[in-house]
């Protein structure tokens, strides 16, 4: 039992920290979610809440719970403004709101940040997956990678798409957005973090080609990958359940920290 009894944080506690507390509960080799830090006006609303966990309005007095990981599922603003003192004092942490890292000042601040602490931050793969094939395959040259992400219409509400459609009216399949990984992880900070994760895995944002589809005979999230090079080509496609507290996010994100959390405590990676 490698991580059992570990002392984990999430900064966020929203459908995905939700979710990952529950599975890592129902898996008594993992360790718990001991404290969460959320915004400073939600932590009346802890007693709500789980009583196993600790709620911190300041990631001071998160930190002085003393966590050995810290996971980031909370918002880009989040990565910008909070990782940095996480880290700065010396504690791993794993990012899920990648996007984030699309802005190359909040990349360089996380990566000078991480060195100042001697800290790691690891990327979560997130909603999904191939990203150790292009990050092999980019070692020989890769000619394109393209993604393709379709999601139900409300999964879009609240996002730059809502303003350009009628969502609700939507009776066909609509493209919302093209262009490269760093203008959609810029617009959709809440549904295009994985073309962030695919564009650090293989040629970068603005070569990342992507396509982001609101489709009303779907209610899965459906993200498409594609990348062709001199290893040869790879072609993938999820089919995600989304989390029931929030159509925007797929359930396999937060697994995929659920795999993070294995990984960061296990002897054998
Ligand atoms: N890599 C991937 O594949 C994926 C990444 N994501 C990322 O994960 C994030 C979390 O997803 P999910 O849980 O579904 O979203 P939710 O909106 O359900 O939950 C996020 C929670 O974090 C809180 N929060 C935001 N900023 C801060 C902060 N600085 N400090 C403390 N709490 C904060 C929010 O509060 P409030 O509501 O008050 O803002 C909210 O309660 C998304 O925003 C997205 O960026 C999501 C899906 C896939
Ligand atoms: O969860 C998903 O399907 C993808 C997502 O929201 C994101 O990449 O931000």
């Amino acid at each position: 039992m490698p991580a059992a009894g570990k002392r984990v944080a999430t900064i966020g506690f929203g459908a995905m920290a939700r979710s990952l507390r529950a599975s890592l509960a129902a898996d008594e080799a993992m360790p718990a979610i001991g404290a969460a830090l959320v915004p400073p006006g939600k932590v009346a609303a802890a007693p709500a809440g789980p009583d196993d966990v600790a709620f911190f309005p300041e990631v001071d007095a998160l930190l002085a719970w003393r966590p050995e990981l810290v996971v980031e599922c909370a918002s880009h603003q989040a990565v910008a403004t909070v990782l940095p003192t996480v880290l700065r004092r010396g504690v791993d942490c794993v990012i899920v709101s990648i996007g984030a890292l699309g802005d190359a000042a909040v990349r360089a601040e996380i990566e000078e940040s991480a060195r100042a602490g001697g800290a790691r931050a690891v990327i979560a793969s997130g909603a999904i997956g191939g990203l150790d094939v292009l990050r092999a395959a980019a070692a020989a040259g890769l000619d394109h990678v393209v993604y393709t992400g379709r999601k139900p219409p409300h999964a879009w509400l609240g996002s730059p798409a809502g303003e350009r459609f009628d969502l609700a009216a939507l009776r066909s399949e609509t493209i919302i957005f093209e262009g490269d990984a760093r203008a959609a992880a810029a617009l959709y900070p809440k549904n295009a973090n994985v073309t962030a994760a695919v564009a650090l895995a293989g040629i970068g944002f603005e070569r990342t080609r992507v396509t982001l589809v609101a489709d009303p005979a779907i209610g899965r999230n459906i993200h498409e990958l594609e990348a062709a090079g001199a290893f040869g080509s790879f072609r993938i496609r999820l089919e995600n359940a989304p989390l029931p507290d929030n159509p925007k996010t797929s359930w396999l994100a937060a697994l995929s920290i659920v795999q993070a959390i294995r990984s960061h405590f296990s002897s054998i990676r």
